[in-house]
């Protein structure tokens, strides 16, 4: 049996927009971000997937654009399933911060190795690896059974949550899931095997 996991990263933010670090930080979509959310919604109705099971973080953001695909798919009544295991990395003290200043601050380098190394966390923040521990257990213990029993399931979520997950289903090294950049609003579709692993891909 083969089970289908589509996967979203939530259309801009108004913080994406403002170039701050967001992580756990809590804005709503952008008008932007509003058409990306829909333009998907549209796109996986006219592609016929209906989705099972649903689930996003416990951020605005990512809800919103959920709640928006919903809509465009013309699905109503669905259980949604809100965990923090799903939620973007937490920037801690960059949050908030402009990204071209945090460069000005502490350099270019060191920002950039803040946001795309796989082990160093910002100040008082998580990594990528931090993100997958609290990322994959929850995949594995709540999602992963269903994709076994041949369900689709829908995950809108972020950048980073979505990074942990994509390295883990495609088996990537640190190196490569760095260098993979999911666009606002972007979805990957898994076919997932009924050993857990990726079977293909579906395009939209
Ligand atoms: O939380 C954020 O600031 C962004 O959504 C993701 O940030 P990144 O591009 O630095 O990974």
């Amino acid at each position: 049996m083969t089970g289908t996991l589509i996967l979203v990263r939530h259309g801009e933010s108004e913080w994406n927009l403002k170039n701050l670090f967001t992580g756990w930080r809590n804005p709503d979509l952008t008008e932007k971000g509003i058409g990306e959310a829909r333009a998907t919604g549209k796109a996986l109705k006219a592609k016929g997937i209906v989705p099972d099971l649903y689930y996003t973080s416990a951020l605005r953001r990512a809800q919103h654009t959920l709640d928006l695909m919903l809509e465009e798919m013309e699905i109503l009544n669905v259980t949604i399933t809100r965990n923090i295991a799903l939620n973007e990395r937490d920037y801690g003290e960059l949050s908030g911060l402009n990204k071209d200043d945090a460069r000005v601050k502490w350099g270019e380098e060191q920002v950039l190795i803040w946001r795309r190394s796989f082990d160093v966390p910002p100040p008082g923040g998580e990594s990528l690896k931090d993100t997958a521990a609290r990322t994959l257990p929850y995949y594995e213990a709540e999602i992963l059974p269903l994709l076994l029993a041949g369900k689709t399931v829908l995950i809108a979520a972020h950048g980073n949550s979505l990074r942990a997950l994509v390295m883990a289903i495609e088996g990537l090294t640190p190196e490569q899931i760095l260098k993979r950049e999911i666009g606002t609003g972007q979805p990957t579709i898994y076919n997932i095997g009924a050993d857990g692993k990726l079977e293909g891909r579906v395009e939209i």
